[in-house]
């Protein structure tokens, strides 16, 4: 050991097994013991052999040495006399370890001698850690083994000590670079991850001091990431540089996109505009490394500063390689969480906070509010005829608009508010921070209001959209979320109720309609649950036949108070409550049932034709749902036609078509149902496997006295035998309605002219009188 230990530290125990390294070292070692007793016995004579062994435990790297029973050296090998600070052995022989080291190290090693006689067992591979002056470590690996005398008593100690310290580094760098990877795995802090991978770095190449720069989002500055071992006031000084092409190491780094290695900071060119700046800190050499993203992207620069110059060695390079490909991953990782993050709680198309972000700020905004005696205003936004435009001038003007009419919205609010997009053309406004006082809330939302509304350019088309809003402040009308979510609900259907465009703001009138509302859908609920329901149906004659070839079916409500409920009453609540799904799925099920039942009893057959709800039409097994009322009814597809209205179509013109020739390919009849009140646009018309047009009441109830009437009927009734589909006129209550029908080229009614919806008795016996 050199004269620099200063401090021994003893790590660990002994280990059981030794490697193979040590066991040869120990093998020549009980050679020495041998010869230790032939020297120090009666036949100390034989020289030659001394020598040879001698030579050969000088020319082992590894310290050989054996002590008496008290510690005392008897022979050492030139390893150890060198390593203690001796030029011979015979300096060293009678010596202790108490007279060569520290007595806290003395004493351990002593310890360990003292066992290794007490159990005569020997110790291997046993780790201690050096340290020695300037806080530069060692680790040695050393096993003892009893000394024994030709009588088999032992009577001292035989060691091997072998110097571990590069094996021990390697492994803790390893250990190090997993311990890394795992917290990348477990997502902990960049900062956290950083001052790791320093202290990893430092801790290895002993004398250096790393940092980490980050590039700012506009690719332009480097920021400081971590850089624990710098001076504050250097890290400071720096932070915030300008990337270029002569910017110390990390600037040009980052610039060039390649690694500088700076030799002498004080005279390299790339530091001459910074040698001031670093002079007063003491750093001449620094070496940078470019930190790139998976796809190469720079997102910032590792780098180790030295105090003395020079160029960093093989095993620097490839630590600073290592250090800044692991901070890559550690922050693509970082990032792609806030992007993942950013993604579950924003709204991709306009940006805006989504609803599970709002739910998570609401709560808060509330606390705060209600701490600081102030109000908070929470308006629902729904923008008027969105649908109209987005089906007239399709999905991507829609998209457009959107995001128009985001941006605007957030033109009007301040950082602290909140614009959240909770679906379709449905927004939430949240304005925090208000004072307690009356005659704030409502201007700045109509300032909002006014914002939307200023005329804008789509698709080439100049539009101008209103909106309407619910609004509600807290305390006032509500403490909580939910309370508060509901109330502005139920101001926005008044506000709808009012023509739209306009604000309203909640009162308990509206809190008594929501009620009422709650009640009924509840009241709905059980409904279909206890399938209070019955299916009425209307006659479809033809005329040049006179015969009735089909049979509308309509739904009624029996209700056990009410009695019958016309649909008009309770399925635009259905529908917005989705209750429809399971209300159509029952109508659907009935009539195949009927019509099945009606064939069987000898009734001629006819076809049943069933209205189709766009929630119902849009649910992605409902072809399959038509299949199996089909196929549980035992009813044959050509005898089922299902109603589908224009506007249900054009919703998603595509995946309408495609639904529509899955249920045609099950053998269904299509109808569309009001034709002429929608918006088909005459070229999607053509691609709809669609059987029949059925002209709207409102067209027919006019006839003969309006003119316009009358020319989008026969308008319809021409178009429907140009594009070879059949044509119906329902809603025909007239002998005059009729004729004008026959005369030109309409030949299906229905309508009260013939018979109004009848109980499934009253159509069997229509069927048979037939
Ligand atoms: N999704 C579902 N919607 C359904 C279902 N059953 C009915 N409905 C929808 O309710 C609307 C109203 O139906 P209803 O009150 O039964 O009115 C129908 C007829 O009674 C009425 N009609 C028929 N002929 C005449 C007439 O000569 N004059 C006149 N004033 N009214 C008449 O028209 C309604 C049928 O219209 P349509 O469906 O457009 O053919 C009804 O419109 C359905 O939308 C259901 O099971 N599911």
């Amino acid at each position: 050991m050199t004269n620099e230990l200063s401090r021994y530290r003893r790590d660990s125990g002994a280990k059981i097994a030794s490697n193979d390294d040590t066991r040869r070292l120990l093998a020549a070692s009980q050679k020495l013991v041998a010869e230790i007793a032939r020297l120090t016995g009666p036949e100390a004579d034989i020289a030659d052999r001394h020598d040879w062994l001698e030579t050969m435990m000088n020319h082992v790297p590894d310290c050989i040495y054996a002590k008496d029973a008290e510690g005392r050296f008897l022979m050492a090998n030139h390893a150890t006399v060198v390593e203690n600070g001796f030029s011979s052995m015979s300096e060293i022989v009678g010596k202790t370890d108490f007279d060569l080291h520290p007595r806290e190290a003395a004493q351990s090693f002593f310890d360990v001698e003292r066992r290794v006689m007490e159990t005569g067992e020997p110790m291997f591979d046993i780790e201690e850690l050096a340290v020695v002056d300037r806080g530069s470590e060692r680790w040695l690996a050393t096993s003892k083994v009893p000394l024994r005398n030709k009588a088999g008593a032992t009577i001292g100690t035989v060691g091997v000590s072998r110097d571990i310290t590069q094996q021990k580094r390697v492994e803790r760098l390893l250990v190090g670079q997993a311990r890394l990877l795992e917290k990348i795995a477990k997502s902990v802090s960049l900062q956290e991850f950083f001052n790791e991978l320093l202290g990893l770095i430092e801790s290895h190449l002993q004398g250096v001091v790393g940092s980490v720069l980050m590039l700012s989002e506009d690719g332009r500055q480097l920021l400081t990431g971590a850089a624990p071992g710098l001076d504050p006031a250097y890290s400071a000084a720096i932070h915030g540089i300008e990337i270029g092409p002569k910017v110390g190491s990390c600037g040009t780094a980052a610039w060039r996109g390649e690694p500088v290695f700076v030799a002498d900071i004080l005279s390299d060119p790339l530091w001459e505009d910074y040698t001031e700046l670093v002079r007063p800190f003491g750093y001449r050499s620094c070496w940078s490394m470019p930190i790139r993203s998976y796809n190469g992207q720079v997102l910032g620069t590792f780098a180790l500063y030295s105090p003395a110059p020079g160029v960093p060695s093989e095993e620097q390079r490839e630590l600073i390689s290592m250090a800044a490909h692991l901070t890559g991953i550690a922050i693509e990782r970082q990032k792609t969480e806030e992007r993942i993050h950013f993604m579950a709680h924003h709204d991709a198309l306009t940006g805006l906070p989504n609803r599970m972000l709002f739910d998570e700020r609401v709560a808060l905004a509330l606390e705060n509010a209600r701490r600081a005696n102030q109000w908070v205003a929470l308006a629902f936004l729904d923008l008027d005829n969105f649908k109209l435009i987005n089906d007239s001038l399709g999905h991507k003007a829609g998209d457009e608009l959107l995001r128009i009419v985001a941006r605007r919205m957030l033109s009007c609010v301040r950082k602290s508010d909140m614009i959240v997009r909770v679906g379709g053309d449905e927004f939430i406004i949240l304005l925090t921070d208000l004072p307690a006082e009356n005659g704030i809330v409502v201007p700045r939302l109509e300032d909002i209001r006014r914002e939307i509304a200023a005329p804008l350019t789509i698709a080439g088309r100049s539009l101008q959209v209103s909106c309407s809003m619910g609004v509600v402040a807290f305390p006032e009308h509500g403490t909580t979320a939910e309370e508060l979510l509901a109330n502005a609900d139920a101001a926005m259907y008044r506000a709808k109720e009012l023509g739209r465009n306009n604000l309203q703001i909640f009162n308990a009138q509206m809190a008594a309609t929501a009620h009422e509302k709650l009640r009924r859908y509840e009241e709905l609920r059980e409904a279909v649950a206890r399938e209070e329901f019955v299916l009425h149906y209307q006659p479809q004659m033809n005329l040049r036949s006179g015969k009735i070839f089909a049979a509308e079916s309509l739904l009624r409500w029996q209700h056990p108070e009410r009695g019958i409920v016309a649909p008009g009453e309770f399925i635009p609540l259905a529908e917005e409550t989705g209750l429809i799904v399971d209300i159509g799925d029952w109508a659907l099920n009935a009539a195949c049932h009927q019509n099945k039942a009606w064939q069987d009893a000898g009734l001629p057959p006819i076809v049943i034709s069933v209205n189709v709800s766009a929630r119902q039409f849009r649910e992605r097994d409902w072809v399959s749902r038509v299949a199996t009322a089909l196929a549980e009814s035992g009813l044959e597809a050509r005898y089922l036609e299902l109603e589908l209205t224009e506007s249900l179509i054009m919703q998603d013109v595509p995946q309408a078509v495609a639904t529509m020739h899955a249920l045609e390919a099950l053998g269904i009849q299509l109808a569309i149902d009001d034709f002429g009140t929608g918006y088909s646009s005459l070229s999607a018309l053509k691609r709809f496997p669609v059987k029949r047009l059925k002209i709207d009441r409102s067209f027919v109830m006019d006839i003969p006295f309006d003119e316009d009437d009358k020319a989008i009927t026969s308008a319809i009734i021409s178009l429907a035998q140009e594009l070879g589909m059949e044509v119906i006129a329902e809603g025909v209550e007239t002998e005059a309605q009729l004729e004008f029908l026959r005369d030109n080229g309409c030949n299906e009614i229905q309508g009260y002219f013939f018979s109004r919806p009848v109980p499934a008795e009253g159509l069997a016996r229509l069927i048979s009188a037939d």
